[in-house]
């Protein structure tokens, strides 16, 4: 039995590369889909929100210099494609999916519209939130803790290139040791970074949980969805 009947699950960007420079890799692709379809299968009803920074860090010597604004605006392009590439990939794996974007291309994919992506997902289907919050100067983080809040989500599953919340930056400190638990006042006061200050406040302020695991740790996202013990949970 899953311990929730819906979730927003925030995939990392730059995870999608696998061991390449940029760019999505397609077993990678494919494993994270397959991922979600496990639980799809376990009866949760799921959305997800795509980060940019696999696309993102290929076009980024371009952007030196470039109007933070603008740049945003590509970061939010990228996770559009990123969007597109999962919902097909999802489709290839016999799953159902819809990307909503926050920003109008309409030719492309559907805009973001709340009571079409709740009548999606009770269907079943899975909703692809793409483009971000539409805003620049913000995270796909935040528009995870953003959507998950609009969606009535219970809670927020940031799947990263970690497996929790660290007392200090792992990749810099090897002696930083992992918190099983963590309140949003802890987290913020002490500016553990793996999650912007912005989706952290906004979860807080909404009661909306976030659990914090590893992407690429086989399992782990469903034994986070059937509550077991996995990652870092950041509660209220
Ligand atoms: N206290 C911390 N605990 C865990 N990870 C941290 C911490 N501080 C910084 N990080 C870094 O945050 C990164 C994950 O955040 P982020 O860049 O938002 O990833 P993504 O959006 O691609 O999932 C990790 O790769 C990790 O190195
Ligand atoms: O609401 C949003 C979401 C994303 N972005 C831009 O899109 C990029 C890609 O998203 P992110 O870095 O969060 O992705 P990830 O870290 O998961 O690869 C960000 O760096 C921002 O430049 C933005 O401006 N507004």
């Amino acid at each position: 039995m899953p311990a929730y009947k819906r979730i927003l699950i925030k995939l990392s960007g730059e995870a999608l590369m696998g061991d390449d420079q940029f760019g999505i890799n397609r077993a990678t692709m494919v494993r994270m889909v397959r991922e979600v379809h496990e639980v799809t299968q376990l009866g949760c009803e799921v959305a997800v929100v795509i980060g940019g920074g696999n696309i993102f860090r290929g076009v980024a010597g371009g952007s030196v210099g470039m109007d933070r604004a603008t740049a945003d605006y590509m970061g939010m392009l990228a996770t559009v494609m990123n969007s597109l590439a999962l919902a097909d990939t999802m489709r290839q794996e016999g799953m159902t999916a819809r990307v909503m974007s926050a920003i109008a291309i309409d030719q492309v994919v559907e805009p973001y519209v709340r009571p079409k992506a709740l009548q999606y997902l009770e269907e079943g289907k899975v909703v692809v939130f793409a483009a971000g919050t539409g805003n620049p100067f913000f995270t796909t983080d935040t528009a995870a803790a953003l959507r998950g809040a609009e969606i009535g989500a219970e809670i927020v599953l940031k799947a990263t290139k970690v497996d929790g919340v660290y007392t200090a930056d792992p990749k810099k400190d090897p002696a930083a040791t992992r918190y099983t638990n963590i309140s949003f006042d802890e987290a913020i006061t002490k500016n553990l970074q793996v999650m912007d200050a912005t989706a952290f406040a906004l979860c807080r302020d909404q009661k909306l949980p976030i659990k914090v695991f590893s992407i690429f740790k086989s399992g782990a996202l469903k034994r986070v969805v059937l509550g077991e013990d996995e990652g870092t949970l950041v509660h209220v």
